[in-house]
């Protein structure tokens, strides 16, 4: 006949007993002479309407031995132990068995229900992932924030910040930040990925104002590189926009300063510069970046690449202080990169939004095959006489061509301008101020102006050079189309650029535009970057 579930055969239920083997110890328990074994964390759980039943009648008489019971899941150690206080503990109680099974189902019914809240914690967060796109890697990684409201719920956000974040119009957080933001703000070290124009900066900044206390001791507390000058300056902007209310001390690593500066007695807790300037203070001005609790490498894959990495890898040893938060942020992230950046990393959350590598889906985009240089500029020239919607940017591969291309349209009846390196900080920096108040309708520019410039209302990008790669091509037309608002790209090609179409033809589709299908059946190309020698845009004379 078969026996009655017992005592025993609860508390073993699962594991391999030897009924023959402890045979003695059973009977001796039956009869009451031995305690009660502390029951091995094996036994599955009881099903979960009898487990209510039954803890519910013996609350009191189990809430002691509750408290000694470990909170985690089962393990060996917990079962040897079983074994050795049933057979050696000596009995003071007789306890009632459907009591101890209650211990023991109870204590069972915490975990569960522990780990049952954490599961649906995870599968919280998977649900929000999927709704925003997110992907991400690593392990325990914390929940996306569902809101802005969630920074004062979950991590005691001072409520200046919410205030300003407010007044900014930030009211929901993009993806990119209700990932980034949680994983920063839990302590780990993280490199995202997400779309030109999604709101990276503020991902970075504003875990940084909420955990780093503004004072005038205590040295650089926070550095940010960026690798253009204009992005150091438009992010020193937006950091201060965003900690206005506190005194946090946000400076611009200057030519001046990097040369003069006397970091010992200034007030600086954010830092914001390029990477040679940064450096050059490191080196002559004694700056010292011991102190350092986040870093953050901004479009970083350029800031890796060649020439920078040296620099850039004397900065991170610089920021020697052993707990420091480092993170990497860009709109595209090239494999090498990303296995560059690991090894400066501790157990790092990597962070995709949407399609790694792919241009913003917000924008609509065009090839036009012009045929030659000349092409080029009559079709320029359609285009603005078709519809000229400005804020235009207008992409030229080398600062010749700038000025070539400017001394064309500057006796058109279009307000143009013109930025490139061989221009003064000022100059450069009027003209982009000048895009932003819509005093020039379209700026002539070369890569300085093709990352993180944040141009909410530029309409169009025009190519008129091919890019030089893929990644260049998604940080150039970047500049329309950001915040949530629509934009336009056109992009020029000639015969010579035609064997390099076929990457960014490959960006076009993977934004669900349509290319003819010859472009994509293109031969792949070895070389990933496309310099060419072109003929001139002008058929001026320099006399003219
Ligand atoms: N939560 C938000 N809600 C609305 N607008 C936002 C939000 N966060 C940022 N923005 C705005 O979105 C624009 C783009 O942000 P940002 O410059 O940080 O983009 P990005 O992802 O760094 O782009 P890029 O890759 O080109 O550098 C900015 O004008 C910014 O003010």
């Amino acid at each position: 006949m078969e026996e009655k579930p017992s005592l025993s055969s609860a508390l073993f239920a699962g594991t391999r007993f030897d009924r023959k083997r402890f045979a003695g110890d059973i009977a001796r328990f039956r009869t009451g002479a031995q305690p009660a074994p502390a029951a091995p964390d094996v036994a599955p759980p009881a099903p979960e309407k009898k487990r209510k039943r039954k803890s519910k009648a013996n609350a009191k008489k189990i809430s002691k031995k509750k408290k000694k019971r470990a909170d985690g899941a089962a393990s060996a150690s917990d079962v040897v132990e079983g074994f050795s206080v049933f057979k050696g503990a000596e009995a003071k109680e007789v306890v009632e068995e459907s009591v101890e099974v209650v211990v023991r189902e109870d204590e069972d019914s915490a975990v569960v229900r522990r780990r049952k809240e954490a599961e649906r914690e995870i599968e919280r967060a998977a649900i929000l992932r999927k709704r925003y796109d997110i992907h991400i890697s690593g392990h325990n990684v914390p929940a996306p924030l569902e809101s802005f409201e969630e920074l004062v719920s979950r991590y005691d956000c001072d409520s200046y910040l919410v205030g300003n974040l407010s007044k900014l119009g930030f009211q929901e957080p993009t993806p990119i930040q209700r990932q980034a933001i949680s994983i920063l703000l839990s302590g780990r070290e993280c490199f995202a990925c997400a779309p030109t124009g999604s709101g990276k900066t503020l991902a970075f900044l504003l875990p940084m104002l909420m955990k780093i206390k503004p004072g005038s001791k205590g040295g650089v507390k926070a550095v940010i590189l960026c690798p253009t000058r204009e992005l150091a300056a438009q992010t020193t902007r937006e950091c201060k926009k965003l900690a206005k209310g506190r005194k946090f001390g946000v400076k611009l690593m200057t030519k001046d300063l990097s040369q003069d500066g006397n970091f010992k007695d200034m007030h600086c807790d954010i830092l914001v510069s390029t990477p040679l300037r940064l450096d050059h203070a490191i080196r002559k001005r004694d700056l010292d970046l011991s102190r350092v609790e986040y870093l953050v490498l901004d479009e970083s894959d350029k800031l890796f690449e060649l020439g920078f990495v040296e620099v850039i890898d004397s900065i991170v040893k610089s920021c020697s202080n052993p707990s420091i938060i480092r993170s990497l942020f860009s709109a595209t992230l090239p494999e090498t990169i990303e296995a560059l950046a690991r090894t400066i990393m501790h157990d790092a959350v990597r962070i995709i939004v949407g399609r790694k590598n792919s241009a913003s889906s917000m924008i609509k985009q065009k090839l036009i095959f012009a045929g030659t240089e000349r092409g080029k500029l009559i079709a320029l020239r359609q285009s603005f006489a078709e519809s000229l919607n400005p804020p235009v940017l207008v992409f030229v591969q080398s600062k010749e061509r700038a000025k070539e291309l400017y001394r064309e349209l500057v006796y058109d009846d279009i307000r143009v301008d013109v930025i490139h390196g061989d221009l003064t900080e000022e100059q450069r920096q009027d003209a982009v101020d000048n895009l932003r108040a819509g005093k020039s309708w379209v700026l002539i520019a070369t890569e300085v102006l093709a990352r993180g410039m944040d141009f909410k209302g530029v309409n169009c990008v025009i190519n008129y050079d091919f890019p030089e790669s893929a990644s260049a091509y998604i940080h150039r037309i970047g500049r329309s189309g950001r915040a949530g608002r629509s934009g336009e790209a056109i992009t020029f090609f000639t015969e010579e650029d035609k064997p390099f179409l076929r990457n960014i033809a490959n960006v076009l589709v993977s934004s669900g535009c349509e290319v003819p299908s010859w472009m994509v059946a293109l031969p792949k190309l070895k070389s990933r970057k496309h310099r060419v020698d072109r003929d001139r845009i002008s058929f001026l004379t320099d006399e003219d």
